[in-house]
């Protein structure tokens, strides 16, 4: 298991081994116990799975607020996609700043990305898929989202972005007010 960090400490890129034959590859896309050796123990409980038909599909800012704030491991599984995570943890030295790479069947990279984050994705191939673990079941009640376009992210986009009318009307990274505190989060 390859850890790599990232200029966001906490978000760490993890790219498993693959064993490869005549037939193709084998990879353990998790193994809790590899990585809690390493250090990191996340008790992941949902699998989130979604493809998006167009390219500059753009989904997220997205985060749920405690106490149902998740830890996410993401992977991508068709396509390619931009896959970003924003530290909104409030007192942290990298408050508002994002680290952002792209994930694809073919380099096999994971992006870990603990509570107190934003994620999104921009896909940047046609019927991109993402795989996804959750550290806690999805709460509508804590759902919340950040203006994509708010946080000086660059998308690399090469067309208008496809939005749901959520995330299209999310409020501002300036006018958010964060539910993390870089002490408190998980
Ligand atoms: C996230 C989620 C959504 N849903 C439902 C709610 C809604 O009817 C439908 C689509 O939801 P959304 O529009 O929020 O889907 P989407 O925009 O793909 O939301 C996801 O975006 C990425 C970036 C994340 O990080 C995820 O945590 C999640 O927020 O699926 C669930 O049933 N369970 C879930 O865990």
């Amino acid at each position: 298991m390859q850890i790599e960090e990232t200029a966001l400490p906490g978000v760490l890129i993890l790219t498993p081994p693959r064993f490869g034959d005549v037939r193709g590859f084998f990879s353990e896309s998790w193994n809790r116990k590899t990585l809690a050796d390493k250090g990191i123990d996340l008790d992941f409980v949902q699998d989130n799975h979604s493809v998006s038909a167009a390219v500059n599909t753009v989904r997220g800012l997205h985060f749920q607020a405690p106490p149902h704030a998740q830890a996410k491991l993401v992977r991508c599984g068709r396509g390619r996609i931009f896959d970003v995570a924003v530290d909104i943890r409030r007192g942290s030295p990298t408050y508002g700043q994002w680290t952002g790479l792209e994930l694809s069947p073919e380099n096999g990279k994971q992006l870990l990305i603990p509570a107190g984050f934003l994620h999104g994705f921009a896909t940047r191939e046609m019927d991109s898929e993402i795989l996804y673990k959750c550290s806690d079941y999805y709460a509508p009640d804590c759902d919340g989202a950040v203006l994509w376009s708010s946080c000086g992210i660059d998308w690399e986009l090469t067309g208008d972005p496809v939005l749901s009318a959520k995330d299209a009307g999310a409020v501002t990274l300036d006018a958010f007010d964060s539910p993390f505190t870089w002490e408190g989060a998980r």
